[in-house]
């Protein structure tokens, strides 16, 4: 595929939550001339953005261009697109390709937003598209980098990483998503950049915690330098490149995540800390929080590779209830004493 491609008329965009709502706004923004389109679950959803340019539930009163227009019929929002990008919760997402794959245009790129992993596979998500539409692994494509939804959709000045094997086609979803307030990069380590996303929602479940427990900067720097360490192992055991790990899909992802009150990973964290059991912060988070679900897949996989996970360990044992979320931070000092280069332990 060549990088001179030319934009795509229409591109599709499914999920209509934070995310995908903020995205499709970003290429909308970017590109008046392409047609957005929206899939939205909920009909309502789908008329609010079309007839005032809202969608209050998601993106207060952050108004949506006009060539954003979003319907709650799939085939619809799918007819025509040759490139479709999924933003809804991971462990969805193979039950939502199945209704999408008779629907997709021929030659179509795919493109996942999403930062979960399978549970019970514990597949990456590029790996369920692939698996669920049969493509090739040039039709496959991830984004991702420290981009909580909301300050994207304010405007405010975001950098992110768009990956593909084939690097032609991850520059043509560059150039379609290249906005004057969000800069794509571009690279051909999925594995690293969606391993970077994944794991950091773990991660800031834990620096949450410790913000709940009220614990300061010394503890939260920590928990997220050695939960880079845990990340990067995990990444370079199932193939993922050092340099993406430092970059902003890995660092600059959970330093974004790990500080932000914007986070729901961090804020089911915080809630967790602050005494309430993991049902009662289910009830009151709004939004996805990917790393409670994906913190099992990720210790399973981590267990597959020989690769030692200590923090993720601990968040899991909280989730599952065989910690409490007093013992987590002294469960993570008290390990034996070694070297901080040691990126096998
Ligand atoms: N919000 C962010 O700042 C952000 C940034 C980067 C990546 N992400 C990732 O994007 C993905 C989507 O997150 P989001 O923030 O948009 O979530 P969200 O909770 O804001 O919205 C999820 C959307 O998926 C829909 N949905 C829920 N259950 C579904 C189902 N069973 N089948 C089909 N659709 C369903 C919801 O109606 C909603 O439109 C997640 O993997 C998240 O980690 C989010
Ligand atoms: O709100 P979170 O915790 O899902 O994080 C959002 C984005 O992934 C930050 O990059």
């Amino acid at each position: 595929m060549s990088a001179r491609r030319p934009l795509p008329a229409k591109v599709a965009v499914l999920g209509a939550g934070s995310w995908g709502t903020t995205f499709a706004k970003v290429v909308a923004d970017a590109h008046p001339d392409i047609q957005v389109s929206l899939w939205a679950r909920r009909a309502e959803v789908a008329k609010e953005i079309n007839e005032f340019h809202l969608n209050s539930q998601y993106l207060k009163d952050i108004r949506l261009p006009e060539n954003l227009a979003a319907s709650a019929d799939l085939a619809q929002v799918l007819g025509g697109a040759p490139l479709v990008v999924l933003a809804v919760p991971a462990q969805s997402v193979r039950a939502q390709l199945k209704t999408v794959k008779p629907l997709l245009a021929p030659g179509a790129v795919v493109v996942s937003l999403m930062k979960g992993l399978e549970r019970g596979t514990d597949a990456r998500m590029s790996q369920v598209i692939r698996e669920e539409l049969g493509l090739p692994q040039d039709r496959v494509a991830v984004i991702s980098g420290p981009n909580l939804a909301m300050e994207i959709a304010r405007r405010e000045p975001t950098a992110s990483v768009v990956a593909c094997t084939d690097l032609e086609v991850a520059q043509w979803i560059a150039a379609v998503c290249t906005a004057p307030y969000f800069r794509p990069y571009t690279n051909t380590d999925v594995v690293g950049v969606e391993i970077g996303g994944i794991v950091k929602n773990v991660i800031a479940l834990s620096v949450g915690i410790c913000d709940g427990k009220h614990m300061g900067d010394n503890t939260k720097a920590s928990v997220i330098t050695r939960g880079l360490a845990e990340t990067t192992r995990l990444a370079l055991a199932l193939g993922g490149e050092l340099e993406t790990m430092a970059g902003l899909a890995g660092l600059g992802d959970l330093v974004a995540t790990c500080s932000s009150p914007l986070s729901r990973n961090h804020t089911a964290g915080r809630l967790l800390g602050e005494g309430l059991s993991l049902d009662e912060v289910n009830q009151r988070m709004t939004q996805t929080a990917e790393g409670i679900k994906s913190g099992r897949a990720v210790l399973d996989l981590a267990a597959q590779m020989g690769v030692e996970m200590p923090i993720t360990e601990a968040v899991v044992a909280v989730l599952e209830g065989h910690l409490s979320v007093e013992e987590l931070a002294p469960r993570l000092l008290t390990r034996e004493l070694k070297s901080e280069g040691e990126q096998q332990q």
